[in-house]
């Protein structure tokens, strides 16, 4: 596949190496040094578009795609208040794959989360709270992770009501706490607090690579679909 890089910074850079390495090639790679709209020209040697940028910058960047029948695969995360635009794109003849995370471990991490909430809201002893940690260089908190497994937890317990990103002791918020730390690749935890014990499931990425990983290989699956909006569920049968 011929891949457009939209947004070269850390995960451009290793998305580039693994597409290389399962023997795709990279047509254009735009960044802030050569920012440029993407048009008919610029995209002719393209069939897909990878699209790790920001929150302000991804909308767009799609929509861009779009008009041009370039299929985007994006990780971008903190752009979701925007979906609407992106829903109507896609009934209209986008074809689009996202994921707030492309990590194997991460998504069934996501299906574990959801068994344990709905085996351990009756107990009300037990509160619970996210956590994640991330690299200083992250625009965005709470990160998009912790946000689904936030959304997962309140979906199988129906004392919470809400997510908020502080610590709380309202028994019908769930805190998610946010950590800036080094060069963390991404930590993300589920902890069930009661007087007597502590219970945590915990995902932590050694590297970029899975993320880069999932990316290409999300870009390999959305290239055969019809329009759509895709996700992980997608590609893995969940
Ligand atoms: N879904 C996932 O698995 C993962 C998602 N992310 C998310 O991906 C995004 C990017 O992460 P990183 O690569 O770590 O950030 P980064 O800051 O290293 O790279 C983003 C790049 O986008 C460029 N950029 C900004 N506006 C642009 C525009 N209009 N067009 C083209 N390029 C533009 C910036 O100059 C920068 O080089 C963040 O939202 C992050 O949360 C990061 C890792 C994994
Ligand atoms: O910004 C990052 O680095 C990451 N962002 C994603 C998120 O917000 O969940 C995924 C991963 O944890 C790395």
């Amino acid at each position: 596949m011929k891949i457009a890089l939209i947004g070269y910074g850390k995960m451009g850079h290793v998305i580039e190496q693994v597409a290389i390495e399962r023997g795709h090639t990279i047509s254009l790679t735009i960044d802030k040094d050569n920012l440029q709209d993407l048009n008919k020209e610029n995209l002719k040697d393209t069939d897909v578009a990878v699209e790790f940028t920001t929150p302000e910058a991804a909308v767009s960047n799609y929509l861009q795609c779009f008009d041009f029948n370039i299929p985007v695969v994006s990780g971008t995360t903190g752009w979701l208040s925007e979906k609407e635009k992106v829903d109507e794109a896609c009934t209209k003849g986008g074809r689009f794959f996202y994921a707030s995370n492309f990590s194997l471990g991460v998504n069934l991490f996501f299906q574990i989360n959801k068994y344990v909430a709905k085996l351990l809201w009756p107990y009300d002893n037990y509160t619970a709270q996210v956590e994640e940690v991330h690299h200083t260089q992250k625009l965005d908190a709470p990160s998009g992770t912790a946000i689904k497994l936030s959304e997962g937890i309140i979906e199988h317990n129906p004392k919470l009501k809400k997510w908020e990103n502080y610590v709380t002791k309202d028994r019908n918020i769930l805190p998610i706490i946010s950590k800036r730390i080094g060069a963390v690749p991404g930590m993300h935890s589920v902890i069930y607090t009661s007087k007597e014990d502590v219970l945590t499931i915990k995902h932590e990425a050694k590297s970029r690579e899975g993320f880069a990983l999932g990316a290409v290989l999300a870009a390999e699956f959305l290239v055969k679909q019809d329009k759509g909006w895709y996700g992980m569920d997608d590609l893995l049968n969940l």
